[in-house]
C-alpha cells in the first residue's frame, strides 16, 4: 500500500472519530444551539457578525463570512458578516504599532455597535488576540461566541458561548469546526428566510448514533 493511502486512511479515521464524539455529545450540541440563537437574535435586531481566527481558523472566519454575505447553497438576500482577518493594512498597522495581540480587539473597538455579535475560532482557546477580542466584546456589552478545542483554554471562562470540538490534533479540531460553521450558516439562514430544512434521517432530538443503535 502506498504511504499516502495509509495516511489518508489514518486521517479519515481520526476525523470521523472526532465528529462521532460530537454526534454523541448532546451538551455541546446545546451549546452550539445557543450560538445559533445569539447570532439569529443579533441579525433580527439589525446587528452584524464579526469573525476572527489565526492561520487555518482565519481561513475559516473568511469562509463563513463569505457564506453569510454571498450564500451557502440557496439564493437569498445577503446577510452582513465580516472577517477581521482580511485587511493587510489594518492588520500590519495594528500589529506594528500596538502588537499582534490586539489586531482583532482594536478593530472591534472601532466597529462594534449594540446589536452585534462576535465569533472567535481558536483550536487552543489560548490565542492572545482572540482572548483580547473577547475582552473587547465584554467592554462593549456585545456577546461573544468561541469555537474551540482542547477543553476550551483561556477563552472558555471569558466568552458567553463556548463550543468545544473534540479531537487531539489542531487539524481534527478544525475539521469539526468546519462542520459547525456550515451548520451555523444553514440554521441561521433557514430561520431568517423560512427555508425548509432537509433533516434527512435526523428528525428526532435523539442523537443519530443512538437512533442507529436502537
Ligand atoms: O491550520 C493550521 C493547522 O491545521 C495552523 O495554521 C493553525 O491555524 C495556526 O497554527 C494557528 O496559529 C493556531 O491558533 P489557535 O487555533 O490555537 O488559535
Ligand atoms: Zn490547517
Amino acid at each position: 500500500m502506498h504511504q499516502a493511502s495509509k495516511i489518508i486512511c489514518r486521517n479519515l479515521e481520526r476525523s470521523i472519530s472526532a465528529k462521532q464524539q460530537l454526534l454523541e455529545d448532546t451538551q455541546m450540541q446545546q451549546e452550539f444551539s445557543k450560538a445559533v440563537d445569539l447570532i439569529l437574535q443579533s441579525y433580527q435586531s439589525g446587528g452584524r457578525l464579526y469573525l476572527a481566527g489565526n492561520g487555518g481558523s482565519a481561513a475559516d472566519a473568511q469562509h463563513l463570512a463569505a457564506e453569510f454575505v454571498c450564500r451557502l447553497s440557496k439564493d437569498r438576500a445577503s446577510i452582513p458578516a465580516e472577517a477581521l482577518t482580511t485587511d493587510s493594512s489594518i492588520l500590519t498597522a495594528i500589529g506594528n504599532d500596538y502588537g499582534y495581540d490586539v489586531v482583532f480587539s482594536r478593530q472591534l473597538e472601532g466597529k462594534l455597535t449594540a446589536n452585534d455579535v462576535f465569533l472567535g475560532i481558536t483550536t487552543s482557546g489560548n490565542s492572545p488576540n482572540i482572548v483580547k477580542a473577547v475582552e473587547a466584546c465584554k467592554e462593549k456589552q456585545v456577546p461573544s461566541i468561541i469555537f474551540t478545542g482542547h477543553g476550551g483554554g483561556e477563552v472558555r471562562s471569558l466568552c458567553d458561548v463556548c463550543v468545544i470540538a473534540p479531537g487531539e490534533l489542531t487539524s481534527q479540531i478544525q475539521e469539526v469546526h468546519l462542520v459547525l460553521e456550515h451548520t451555523l450558516c444553514e440554521c441561521v439562514e433557514a430561520a431568517l428566510f423560512n427555508f425548509k430544512l432537509d433533516l434527512g434521517s435526523s428528525t428526532s432530538d435523539q442523537p443519530l448514533s443512538l437512533k442507529r443503535a436502537a
